[in-house]
């Protein structure tokens, strides 16, 4: 079976105080057997130290957001996997479709941030998803096919997390339906060679929809961005109600 990872994505909200007092309120309202259900926060670059600290002996993982495919360099404004593992990151988001959107991220930069991590010992959690115009054209499964194949070229499977993402469901409110998720899950499944890669769904997890998501076979995790940035309410997804 694969492992259940359930991770918030901060995206680029909360100071280093408003993450401490996050804490405070989140860790205490856990109810997790992290054997079987992992909890990761995956935060902005200035917060990681100090939840690095906060979060030592805690059941939470810590994440990044994005990571260079070079261990060191002149490369104004970027940070190397070194640099996360040194102070504790375990996991780190790539390939989001916010760096896909804005940020020029290709597959090709993706497969290479993917090598450096894995390099490193770093998990990366790989995000793939189709835009509404993709899926109205009846293009979804080509266009992840396509984003697995090279962004998985030369990638360890035995170390690796998938998101998937559907652009229209992010921060809109507008969740795919969990049939819907875990079939799109399933066929992205079929295109792994290790079937136990954990395999989570994205876009508008909340507090209300969790129990049903996670009742979906083939899911086997959330990545959540704006229920996260609350305690309660990331603690309550978290805490879903399933095996
Ligand atoms: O992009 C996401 C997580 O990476 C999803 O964001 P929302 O949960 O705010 O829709």
């Amino acid at each position: 079976m694969p492992r259940t990872i359930i991770a918030g994505n901060w995206k680029m909200y909360k100071t280093q105080a408003e993450a401490v007092e996050f804490l405070h309120e989140f860790l205490p309202s856990l109810d997790i057997t992290p054997e079987t259900r992992q909890v990761l926060l995956c935060v902005p670059f200035t917060d990681l130290l100090c939840l690095s600290k906060n979060l030592h002996g805690s059941r939470v993982q810590l994440g990044a957001q994005n990571v260079h495919w070079q261990d060191q360099g002149a490369f104004t404004g970027e940070i190397s996997a070194p640099m996360l593992t040194e102070i504790g990151v375990r996991y780190v988001v790539i390939g989001h479709s916010e760096r896909r959107q804005y940020f020029g991220e290709t597959d090709t930069t993706v497969n290479q941030r993917l090598k450096a991590a894995q390099a490193h010992g770093l998990t990366p959690i790989l995000c793939v998803g189709e835009s509404k115009a993709q899926r109205d054209a009846g293009e979804t499964e080509t266009h992840i096919m396509s984003q697995l194949e090279i962004g998985l070229q030369g990638i360890d499977q035995t170390n690796l997390v998938i998101a998937y993402e559907p652009i229209w469901a992010i921060g809109t409110g507008d969740t795919c339906a969990d049939t819907e998720a875990n079939r799109v899950i399933s066929m992205i499944r079929s295109q792994l060679t290790n079937p136990e890669v954990t395999i989570q769904y994205g876009g508008s997890v909340n507090p209300q929809n969790i129990d049903q998501i996670m009742a979906q076979p083939e899911i086997n995790g959330a990545l959540v961005g704006g229920a996260s940035l609350q305690a309660s309410s990331f603690a309550r997804i978290v805490n879903y109600e399933g095996a």
